[in-house]
């Protein structure tokens, strides 16, 4: 049977299908909603988690599966959503942070790279969609936000796997994503975008050297995010800003989100720091998924109390 699990890689049909099931599990809790389709046609499924309220709350967002290879960055937002669901009630912090806030979950942003990364190509990082004028598919979508748009660290080469796309935004899987942002703005108060690999918490900025207006205060929550992540079984985590910490690369999700006004915004690196690179074995999802949870919870917990 199609039998989702929270520690294998789940194909894009049983993350679906799960997606509909949790948002059908706790009405009161989760709810679904579709932000646009694929250059292929497939739903990007957005789930809401928060007490349900006739109000309007503050908000977390997070998406997952930007890049298509970097499976154990779907494989943590499936854990996210199922620790959220299972621990309201019983963690204080988890249930204090549902009942304040609303997190938004997209468990795969990329889908159609996804998909085909489990079917055709494993190392696929890219979108799948067609370039004009050559064979080429797809562009990189943490390079297609309008932040710096393909100034630096990305390529105007269509074959080239850091593809800026032929303009900010072409992707329509960044599109989405950025309309629903702008959207809702006024209450999304942190963004979060997890890839892997290298075991890096990021921030502002990618597309410059220069320092975020807010780059202590950036600094000191990464660093106690890291220190958080290492508690659990000592992983080892560098924090800082993404130009020196990692390399410049221009037209990236958080930078943009910063841009637009989403003070805490992170770029999460997963496991591992090369060994088996994008091919973590399925053993380290769930040690993987517990170290990442407390990382995540105490940038919520700190968004939250600076509200
Ligand atoms: N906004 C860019 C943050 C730094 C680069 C992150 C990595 C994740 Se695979 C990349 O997009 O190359
Ligand atoms: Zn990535
Ligand atoms: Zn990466």
């Amino acid at each position: 049977p199609r039998t989702h699990s929270y520690t294998k890689y789940n194909s894009f049909d049983k993350v679906q299908s799960w997606i509909h099931s949790m948002a059908s599990s706790n009405a009161d809790l989760i709810s679904k909603q579709t932000i646009g389709n694929s250059y292929e046609g497939r739903p990007m499924t957005l789930l809401k988690l928060g007490k349900k309220s006739s109000s309007v709350k503050p908000a977390i967002f997070m998406d997952c599966g930007i890049h298509a290879r970097e499976w154990i960055s779907p494989a943590f937002c499936q854990w996210f959503v199922k620790e959220a669901l299972s621990t309201y009630g019983s963690d204080s912090q988890m249930t204090s942070l549902l009942n304040e806030m609303d997190v938004y979950v997209l468990p795969v942003l990329n889908v159609d790279g996804y998909d085909y990364t489990h079917k055709s190509n494993r190392m696929w990082r890219k979108t799948r969609s067609r370039n004009s004028g050559t064979s080429c598919i797809g562009a990189d979508p943490n390079r297609n936000f309008d932040a710096g748009w393909c100034t630096v660290g990305a390529s105007n080469n269509p074959c080239s796997d850091t593809y800026c796309g032929s303009r900010a935004e072409s992707e329509i899987e960044a599109k989405n994503v950025a309309d629903f942002i702008r959207r809702n703005k006024s209450v999304i108060k942190a963004y979060l975008t997890v890839h892997s690999y290298s075991q890096l918490l990021l921030f502002p900025y990618a597309y410059t050297f220069e320092l975020a207006a807010t780059h202590s205060e950036l600094m000191k929550v990464a660093e106690g995010a890291s220190a958080a992540l290492r508690s659990l079984y000592g992983t080892r985590y560098t924090s800082g800003p993404a130009a020196a910490t990692i390399y410049p690369a221009a037209g990236g999700s958080d930078d943009w989100a910063y841009d637009l006004g989403v003070k805490y915004s992170y770029t999460f690196e997963l496991r591992d720091t090369g060994r088996y690179g994008f091919l973590l074995p399925e053993s380290q999802i769930k040690p993987t998924c517990e170290e990442t949870m407390l990382a995540v919870k105490y940038i919520a917990a700190y968004v939250q109390k600076n509200l």
